[in-house]
């Protein structure tokens, strides 16, 4: 369920496993779940396309089996395309890849659709949205990373909040209201509004949502309330 409407849109949340505590992956996902959010994001990393190293299928696989959830897969590797059917084997319904990772992106999408899942493409912070030009007809959603990916806990780079207006207006103006902007990196109850004023309707957000301190359901409450205040 929505955490929110702004703007007569509805907002998603995708909380991004990267900052859950691996040894309860499970427990975590499920109480994200369970508090409302509507998709689960499992960071890919293979610390060639991002400076990190996180997780891959068989941690795909095991949250199939534990959450009963939309599983978003954000492919941070590069060549996508060598991987996409394993995504999909091991239960991902969606999966973004990077603008930037792949030479065929075309062809890339091409695989994902067909395999039956939603496809994305995500963009770094300093991609133009222009690589969006001939790809937004096969597309299901876009990212917009407003962090240089590879890491949880970084800051906001505000920039990103302008980009995301520009694509709205640009989904707007060509016909496709119902293609998703997602934002990825540095949110939380404090920014949440900003962005999803400016037009983003699915929310990563990791370090925000699972923290030692205080449980997932509490967090995403705030992020509820920052909505429902703006
Ligand atoms: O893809 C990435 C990082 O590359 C993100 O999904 C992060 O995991 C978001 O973390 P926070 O910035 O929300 O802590």
């Amino acid at each position: 369920m929505p955490i929110g409407t702004i703007n007569n849109r509805d907002v998603l949340l995708a909380p991004s496993i990267l900052s859950a505590d691996f040894a309860n992956l499970g427990r975590d996902a499920n109480a994200a779940v369970a508090a409302g959010a509507d998709w689960l994001q499992i960071d890919v990393m293979d610390g060639v396309f991002v400076p990190n190293i996180s997780v891959g299928l068989p941690v795909v696989a095991s949250l199939r089996k534990a959450v009963n959830t939309t599983l978003d897969c954000h492919l941070m590797i590069v060549q996508p395309e060598r991987y996409v059917a394993d995504f999909a084997k091991a239960g991902a319904n969606h999966i973004t890849v990077h603008a930037e990772a792949t030479t065929h992106l075309h062809r890339t999408i091409q695989q994902i659709k067909q395999l039956g899942l939603t496809a994305g493409v995500a963009l770094n912070p300093a991609t133009p949205l222009g690589v969006l030009d001939e790809i937004l007809p096969y597309i299901d959603l876009v990212l917009i990373m407003s962090v240089n990916p590879g890491f949880g806990g970084q800051e906001y780079i505000q920039t990103s909040t302008a980009k995301i207006a520009r694509l709205r207006h640009l989904l707007d103006a060509h016909g496709y209201p119902d293609m998703h902007i997602q934002v990825d990196g540095g949110v939380s109850a404090r920014n949440v509004a900003e962005i999803a004023a400016a037009g983003a309707n699915n929310i990563v957000a990791g370090s925000a949502i699972f923290t030692p301190q205080r449980p997932a359901a509490e967090m995403i409450e705030l992020m509820r309330a920052a909505l429902r205040e703006h």
